[in-house]
């Protein structure tokens, strides 16, 4: 069975909450392959030595490269603990990506709330789950 390609990216502030996130579902989390933003995958394999492909940071361009995946097709889910406080001078690159989700309805949580209700689903890592891609 193939694993899964998760992709986990978090604002500067919001960072904390997703390593604590991460930890606490350590163990689907390595049955995943895992992509990320730069600096969110540097902190996340030093904190809890998990395999992490880095992309860019986000603001220099990661966000997009996140984006191409899904443009591929090669994104299963994305985790996104993006901040509602501050603004990003990549602001455009954050939507672009999260766009990029509804437009190939590529599951995507914005919140630790929603990002546990989405990995404790059964359907999470069954095989026999595949969202349906809209055909254009
Ligand atoms: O800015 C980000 C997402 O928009 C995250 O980038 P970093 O993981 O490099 O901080």
């Amino acid at each position: 069975m193939s694993k899964l390609t998760v992709a986990l990216v978090a604002h500067d502030h919001k960072k904390p909450e997703l390593l604590a996130w991460v930890h606490n579902h350590i163990e689907i989390m390595k049955q995943c392959d895992l992509v990320a933003t730069g600096t969110t995958g540097g902190l996340i394999s030093d904190e809890t030595g998990l395999e992490v492909k880095r992309f860019k940071s986000g603001p220099l361009g990661g966000d997009q490269q996140i984006g191409a995946l899904i443009a591929e097709n090669r994104l299963d889910a994305l985790f996104f603990f993006w901040d509602p406080l501050n603004a990003a001078p990549h602001d455009p690159d954050v939507r672009a990506l999260l766009r990029l989700c509804s437009v190939w309805n590529v599951p995507v949580a914005c919140t630790p709330a929603t990002a546990d209700l989405m990995v404790t689903s059964p359907l999470f890592l069954s095989s026999e789950y595949k969202p349906i891609k809209p055909n254009f």
